[in-house]
């Protein structure tokens, strides 16, 4: 199975840039930019990777990402991140980048979108893989500043084709940032939400109705509401989930308690993703792995996976199409 998995064509749908830091290029960028980091080896940051729940994987990620400064560090962030993709089939890629936790360091817009734009380019053009930008609010700043930050970006409209909520879920509800979302909207910007990680699915609701989402970034919560469960899948609102993340940030005790096989069989659009894969032991490919071991999942639910992400991503029918052909022939 795990051949058949590293063969599947696939899109990643909810990646964060800055979460795919390994600490190797974390020492590397520390030492080069005289950035000091809270630990003295590779071995003591991996081991730091072990969360209790989101909030206390968030400050590590945050800290982390100042040894990332200049538009080469993000150039080689993201490029180091688009080979590890391509090795995993990865056809096709959309990927957050929080602008907040550089701009507070006082690195320009400019720099950490030229940085990751390049590589971009560099992946299309010498691997074949495809990929788009979303700009990420810090939802546990304030409207104000994601306001702000929005304002900031604009002049680079081009450069990115969505914007997305991400950090500390509950206490900031989707309802807080209606206002930058209406004015994302107005700008002919995509909408997606990080929504039901480890907030209520109520936080999913507001993202529909009061952001106008397209996605919604895990939404796994979403279970606890059958009537929402039936909305979501009438809608085909497509559902971002990052299944070691879960695992590891305690929304779930173990794999075989995740609900992604009762999603897809209640007819939700789910995609697997990998979120944040040094922090969480795997990229798109081992998240694939994991929940197929621990949920028994057949090849053609494999298949339907890929598949969804495909029919999930901000791309033309016409470029659908294109990576759909690529998928292997249903089996039973
Ligand atoms: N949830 C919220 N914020 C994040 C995440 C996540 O999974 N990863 C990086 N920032
Ligand atoms: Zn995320």
């Amino acid at each position: 199975m795990d051949d058949f998995i590293a063969a599947l064509p696939k899109a990643e749908l909810h990646l964060h840039i800055e979460g795919t830091l390994e600490p190797e290029l974390a020492f590397q960028l520390a030492d080069k930019n005289q950035v000091s980091l809270p630990f003295a080896t590779v071995a003591e940051m991996r081991a730091a990777y072990d969360f209790q729940d989101l909030q206390s994987f968030l400050d590590l990620y945050y800290a982390s990402i100042s040894v990332v400064c200049t538009e080469e560090d993000f150039h080689d962030l993201t490029l180091a991140y688009l080979k590890k993709a391509d090795s995993q089939n990865v056809r096709h890629t959309e990927i957050f980048f929080d602008p907040q936790s550089h701009t507070a360091r006082d690195i320009p817009m400019e720099t950490v979108l030229n940085g990751i734009t390049s590589a971009l380019k560099q992946g299309e053009r010498e691997l074949g893989i495809s990929s788009r930008l979303i700009l990420c609010f810090l939802r546990h700043l304030s409207a104000d500043s994601a306001w702000e930050t929005l304002q900031q970006a604009l002049p680079f409209r081009e450069q990115f084709i969505g914007v997305g909520l991400d950090s500390s879920e509950v206490g900031h509800p989707p309802s807080k940032f209606v206002k930058v979302f209406e004015e994302a909207r107005r700008n002919g910007l995509h909408i997606v939400c990080h929504a039901g990680e480890e907030g209520p699915p109520e936080y999913i609701t507001e993202a529909l109705d009061l952001l106008h989402a397209e996605r919604i970034d895990h939404g796994v919560h979403c279970m606890e509401d059958p009537a929402l469960v039936e909305r979501l899948a009438v809608e085909q609102i497509p559902l971002t989930v990052c299944p070691l993340s879960n695992v590891r940030l305690c929304v779930y005790p173990d794999m075989s308690q995740h609900p992604i096989k009762r999603m897809l069989e209640a007819g939700l659009r789910v995609t697997v993703n990998s979120d944040d894969p040094p922090y969480f032991g795997g990229y798109v490919n081992e998240n694939f792995t994991a929940v197929q071991q621990a949920l028994d999942l057949s090849r053609q639910e494999l298949i339907q996976l890929a598949r969804n992400s495909f029919t999930s991503a901000f791309l033309t029918d016409a470029e659908q199409q294109k990576l759909l052909a690529e998928l292997p022939e249903e089996i039973d």
